[in-house]
């Protein structure tokens, strides 16, 4: 019931070589679930086929319960509640803060589109909270290439959160973030769980440490194990091909 996404039997190969194997999770509502695992294990493979960029081979992705996310094109998926934000801050550097969330909030994020259609007065109050949210009110104005690494990795966060997503998919977010930005950020995490769902790859484990809900651990395609940080920290499988070997530090 509380189940937002459920990945079932999932296959994907290129050219013969899986780089997802036969992958099985269910994520629940308001959870921060981070997948983590050595280089190449296959997690951003399988964040490709929850939004939507790679059609899997075998196997189901299951959204709110009906919805299988596979029958979807990648530019469909934001009308359904699923929203996804790439590793390297992709904001409109020339335009404002402001106008930034514009074209967000018009969902069809065509520039002209949002230009040309009138901001309603629901949508200028939406996109006000959300900027307090992300602490970037003050900033409202400013170009978005005024904004520092972690000021822009915010913005483009808002800029899914004004699309009433249900679902989020980061994609290290805090690559390239000083501890006080980490912090802020895993903080942002926890505030936006409450009403959206977020999944999260990545390899700062103080990071996953401090703001994870439940883990799941990739190596060579396969779930290897699953659970609280606490739980999979102290798996001896877990420490041998990630944690043991300085995982946090491969990038
Ligand atoms: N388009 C592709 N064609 C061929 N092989 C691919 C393709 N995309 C990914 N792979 C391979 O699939 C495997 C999983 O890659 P993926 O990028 O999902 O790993 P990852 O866990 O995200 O690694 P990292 O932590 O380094 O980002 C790797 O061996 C990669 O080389």
């Amino acid at each position: 019931m509380n189940t937002i996404l459920e990945i079932k039997d999932l296959i994907i190969s290129f050219d013969g070589f899986y780089a997802v194997n036969n992958v099985n999770t269910k994520i629940n509502k308001g959870e921060i679930r981070f997948f983590i695992g050595p280089n190449g294990a296959g997690k951003t493979t399988l964040l490709d086929a929850i939004c939507g960029r790679i059609k899997p081979q075998h196997g189901s992705i299951i959204f709110n319960n009906n919805k299988n996310v596979l029958h979807y094109a990648e530019h469909e998926l934001v009308n359904i509640g699923i929203g996804r934000k790439f590793q390297v801050p992709s904001v409109f550097t020339s335009l404002s803060v402001y106008e930034n969330m514009e074209i967000s909030v018009v969902k069809n994020r065509g520039i002209f589109s949002a230009i040309f259609n009138n901001i309603t007065k629901s949508q200028r109050e939406k996109i006000n909270t959300i900027l307090e949210l992300v602490d970037l009110f003050d900033y409202r104005y400013r170009k978005a290439s005024e904004l520092s690494h972690g000021q822009k990795q915010w913005l483009e966060i808002a800029m899914l959160l004004v699309q009433d997503l249900q679902l989020i998919l980061l994609d290290e977010p805090v690559a390239g973030m000083g501890r006080k930005e980490t912090t802020k950020t895993g903080e942002l995490l926890q505030k936006i769980a409450a009403h959206c769902t977020v999944i999260v790859v990545e390899h700062d484990m103080q990071f996953v440490r401090e703001y994870a809900s439940m883990v799941t651990v990739l190596h060579e395609g396969a779930v290897l194990d699953e659970g609280s940080v606490n739980h999979i920290q102290n798996n001896p499988k877990v420490i041998d091909v990630y944690l043991g070997r300085g995982g946090e530090n491969c990038a």
